[in-house]
């Protein structure tokens, strides 16, 4: 394995002064191609930030980080832009499904408008996809029309459309019950082992966190396991 993604003494604070909330405190870490890691710490330790800030969303207040090869601090919002179109895939608690489109849409449609057109093949990559996800049967349903676990898994789809290097995902499973969150956990599982596609997703659940090999735990602003 290689590294794929690498942060070195990262700092964010929000606000400034006696309001200054000092949020990452030089945190570390290494993310290598094809892990598949989970990332832990309680309430308000930083997870979300340090997912965005890994998404490129946000830059540090200090500190370094690079992803395959690339300074991304460095780098301006329109490098950002396009490094994140193309590496970085995205899944978030609330799926943000639109709900009068179909699953297949759903999938298509980001890929889509930033290209500024639709392709067969973009079509061809979002059916597979949905196979894959168990979804075969409900690709053109209305995406309001699916069960949560099933639109958690259309967002999970969307996600990977570009084949991006990195997925980062924000408590994927927070809104699930016990057996959907377990088979979103399995069918990325399964993502990782076919395609290579590194997984950082962050949860307060201890059975999702032990379903990936690696477990990272943030406290007071710096990884602590
Ligand atoms: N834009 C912001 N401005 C000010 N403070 C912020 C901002 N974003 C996050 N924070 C603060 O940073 C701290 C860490 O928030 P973050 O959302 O990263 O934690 P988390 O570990 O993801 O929490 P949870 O598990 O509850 O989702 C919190 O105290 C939060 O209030």
């Amino acid at each position: 394995m290689s590294a794929l993604v690498q942060v070195q003494d990262l700092v964010k604070t929000f606000g400034q002064g006696e309001a200054a909330t000092h949020v990452l405190r030089g945190l570390s870490l290494t993310l290598q191609a094809g892990e598949m890691a989970a990332l832990l710490g309680p309430s308000g330790s930083g997870k979300s930030t340090l997912l965005t800030i890994l998404g490129t969303l946000m830059k540090p207040t200090s500190g370094s980080h690079v992803m395959l090869g690339q300074d991304l601090v460095a780098a301006d919002d329109t490098a950002l832009t396009t490094f994140r179109n193309l590496h970085i895939g995205f899944v978030f608690q609330f799926h943000n499904l639109l709900p009068d489109f179909t699953a297949l849409e759903n999938v298509v449609f980001p890929t889509a408008v930033r290209e500024g057109r639709e392709t067969p093949a973009a079509r061809a990559r979002g059916r597979e996809l949905l196979t894959r996800m168990g979804l075969g049967a409900r690709i053109d349903f209305p995406s309001a029309n699916l069960s949560g676990g099933q639109k958690q898994r259309v967002a999970v789809a969307r996600a990977l459309m570009n084949r991006p290097e990195l997925v980062l995902a924000d408590e994927p499973t927070g809104n699930l019950d016990r057996a959907s969150a377990m088979q979103v956990m399995e069918l990325i599982a399964e993502i990782n082992r076919d395609e290579g596609t590194t997984f950082l997703i962050s949860t307060h659940d201890e059975k999702i966190a032990a379903s990936c090999r690696r477990q990272i735990v943030v406290g007071d602003g710096v990884v602590t396991g």
